[in-house]
């Protein structure tokens, strides 16, 4: 079995990490000095872009260590004829690109960064709301239900956002206890929310070719019987695996509704069509997340646990990379007016749009768009 030793005592090789370069800081967390210092064991990375991270690189690079974010399918096709891979670290939340059943059968360590970017994510929420409702700034006037549906980190982050504006949250969980934000049906949110707002894992159905899968699975639980029973002025917001919501029936109903639509994730991403593009309120490159914190955290938490692997004390804090940060959400609040200067959601609109050509936004700009990405701030609460 792989363990701290025999991915330690093998000093005579250097540690081979393949790595997507699109991880914050890669070369900050991991170098000879933050991980070898008490093994004097030397650090060989090789920065790829995610989305080439094949087997053939494995086969020829045969790295100790896989670091990746979500655009890298791990599993049998992956690494079937490698027998180097010891640990496989993804610096996103989600983990639906990994087929963990496998790993575990290989005795490959898996770490994932839970809960990294549940600030972010949740900010990324409320400036597409206030954006497109400033009127919500003021419940008062105009009272607001948000609908959250899975109540996991991100979930009841912005739950908390929620209250302290003074909104009504009903919120849809089956997989955690009632509580005061877990506190209605799936029906209830559908049909009683202002604003719904979707924050679970990207799921299958658990059957016997899937023993993993869910009892309550996600895919596609957005779909045309959901949607028909959303008044067409509930605004919805997917910003956790495009294919939660199934876009064919979503453009039906956009068609039909005229509803608010902002999408973050697409069912067919990294292709987006005309058709639904032109049909969304806002649409942005699947950057909820990409904030200069919730990017760092990433690497941070896998960093740690490839030091856990490895038996070594962790050496590198996010805290000395992070620039000051003067976003505070309390100035926010008493001045809705500097939301754009928090966050211009529009731009990131903008620019996604740019990118139209032929019908579709192509995979390879949609990419670009991405890794060229200027990371926001988190506001600190
Ligand atoms: N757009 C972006 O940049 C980002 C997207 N994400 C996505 O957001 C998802 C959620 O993130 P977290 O809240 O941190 O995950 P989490 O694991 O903390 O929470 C997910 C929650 O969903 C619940 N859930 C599962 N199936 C459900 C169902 N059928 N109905 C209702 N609830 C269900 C779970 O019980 C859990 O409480 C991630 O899995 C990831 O796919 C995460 C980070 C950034
Ligand atoms: O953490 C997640 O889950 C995400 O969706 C990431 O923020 C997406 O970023 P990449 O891993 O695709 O860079």
């Amino acid at each position: 079995m792989p363990n701290a030793s025999t991915m330690n005592n093998d000093n005579m090789r250097p540690l081979t990490i393949v790595a997507d370069s699109n991880i914050a800081s890669l070369n900050e967390f991991f170098n000879a000095s933050t991980l070898g210092q008490e093994t004097k064991r030397t650090v060989k990375i090789f920065a790829v872009t995610g989305r080439d991270i094949n087997a053939q690189l494995i086969a020829e690079l045969q790295p100790d260590v896989l670091l990746i974010r979500s655009v890298t399918p791990i599993g049998a096709a992956l690494l079937a004829d490698n027998n180097s891979v010891k640990f496989v670290g993804s610096a996103t939340i989600g983990t639906d690109h990994v087929d963990q059943d496998y790993l575990a059968a290989r005795n490959i360590t898996f770490a994932n960064a839970a809960g990294c970017s549940k600030h972010s994510v949740a900010q990324y929420v409320l400036t597409a709301i206030l954006s497109l409702r400033p009127q919500y700034w003021q419940p008062s006037i105009a009272p607001v239900t948000l609908g959250i549906i899975g109540l996991g980190n991100i979930g009841s982050t912005l739950a908390r956002y929620a209250h302290d504006l003074g909104w009504q949250v009903l919120g849809y969980d089956p997989l955690l206890p009632a509580s005061n934000i877990n506190n209605a049906s799936l029906a209830q949110v559908l049909s009683q929310s202002n604003v719904i707002s979707l924050h679970v894992p990207l799921t299958d159905r658990k059957d016997d070719a899937n023993p993993s899968g869910s009892d309550y699975p996600t895919r596609h639980l957005i779909d045309k019987n959901a949607l028909d029973t959303m008044p067409s002025e509930t605004l919805l917001i997917n910003s956790a695996r495009g294919p939660v919501i199934n876009a064919h029936d979503l453009v039906a109903d956009i068609k039909h509704t005229g509803r608010q639509v902002v999408l973050d994730v697409f069912e067919h991403e990294p292709e987006i069509s005309e058709d639904l593009l032109s049909k969304l309120a806002i649409a942005t490159a699947h950057i909820a997340g990409y904030t200069v914190e919730g990017k760092l955290r990433g690497t941070q938490i896998i960093y740690d646990a490839l030091c856990e692997k490895l038996a070594v004390t962790p050496a590198q804090s996010m805290h000395t990379l992070l620039p000051l940060n003067m976003f505070l959400w309390s100035e926010l609040k008493a001045h809705p007016e500097r939301l754009i200067k928090f966050y211009n959601i529009m731009q990131d609109d903008a620019a996604l749009r740019s990118k139209l050509a032929d019908g579709q936004v192509k995979g390879a700009d949609f990419d670009q768009l991405r890794r060229d990405y200027h990371l926001r701030r988190e506001w600190q609460s």
